[in-house]
């Protein structure tokens, strides 16, 4: 059986109202092994982007854990979890979440930065990421200056740089036209393969979900059962 890299065990979320209790995740069990590639879908406040927030400890949940490489990250101050996220797991968001005052190659550098690498390493590093999502020569373009789907590219770059385990990608296609939403889940497909990190990506795009080998699906807080378990 291939390594498991996160788990989520009776993992609950449970958002208080006033005096209403909204049970957005109700007790999800499931595992990301290492190097696989799954969708999750459901229908609009299905809880999708809560389980990613909870995944990458963004988010508490109300109960149950979240393990990574068998370790419960709840444990973990906020300094180790800011850490671990940097090194271990990247992020994609809908709106690309760029800075806009930096360079592609900077916001594919900075990661880099933060983790400690020299400057100089960190360019030649984040030059080759952007090489091989196909924007060689728009390292210098600010993001205002790039389309979507370039923009979508340089944070994939972004979320690569560290060589995470696991990518988590909320709607990575969510805001660009068919073709391009096509060619940028075509990359994620590439770049799964060839660095082998796990890709979470949340979708509401059944047709794109349809390509991968697994889907989750959401619905009333808990996981379809025919979704929940990994085909081994
Ligand atoms: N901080 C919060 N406080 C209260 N309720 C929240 C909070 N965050 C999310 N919710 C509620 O939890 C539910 C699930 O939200 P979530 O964003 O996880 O859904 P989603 O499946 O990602 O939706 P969408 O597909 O529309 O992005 C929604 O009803 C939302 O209003």
């Amino acid at each position: 059986m291939t390594e498991a890299i996160l788990e989520c065990q009776q993992l609950s979320r449970v958002y208080q109202d006033g005096a209403h209790q909204l049970r957005v995740l109700d007790g999800i069990s499931f595992t990301i092994r290492k190097g696989e590639m799954l969708a999750v879908v459901g229908s609009s406040g299905s809880g999708k982007s809560t389980l990613l927030h909870c995944l990458g400890g963004l988010d508490q949940p109300t109960s149950g854990q979240v393990l990574f490489e068998g370790k419960p990250i709840q444990r973990w101050s906020a300094n180790h979890l800011a850490d671990w996220r940097n090194r271990e797991l990247g992020f994609i968001y809908q709106f690309h979440h760029l800075l806009p005052e930096f360079t592609a190659l900077e916001n594919v550098a900075m990661p880099l930065l933060i983790a400690g690498m020299s400057a100089k390493d960190a360019r030649i590093k984040a030059q080759g990421l952007l090489e091989r999502v196909g924007l060689q020569d728009r390292g210098t373009h600010r993001p205002s200056e790039l389309s979507g789907g370039e923009r979508q590219r340089v944070a994939i770059a972004r979320a690569l740089a560290n060589s995470p385990s696991v990518v988590m990608a909320d709607e990575p296609t969510g805001n660009l036209d068919d073709v391009t939403a096509k060619q940028v889940f075509s990359l994620m497909q590439e770049l799964n393969r060839e660095f082998a990190t796990a890709f979470v990506i949340v979708t509401h795009d059944r047709t794109l979900a349809a390509q991968l080998p697994r889907t989750l699906e959401l619905h009333h807080g808990q996981l379809l059962p025919a979704t929940a378990e990994a085909p081994l």
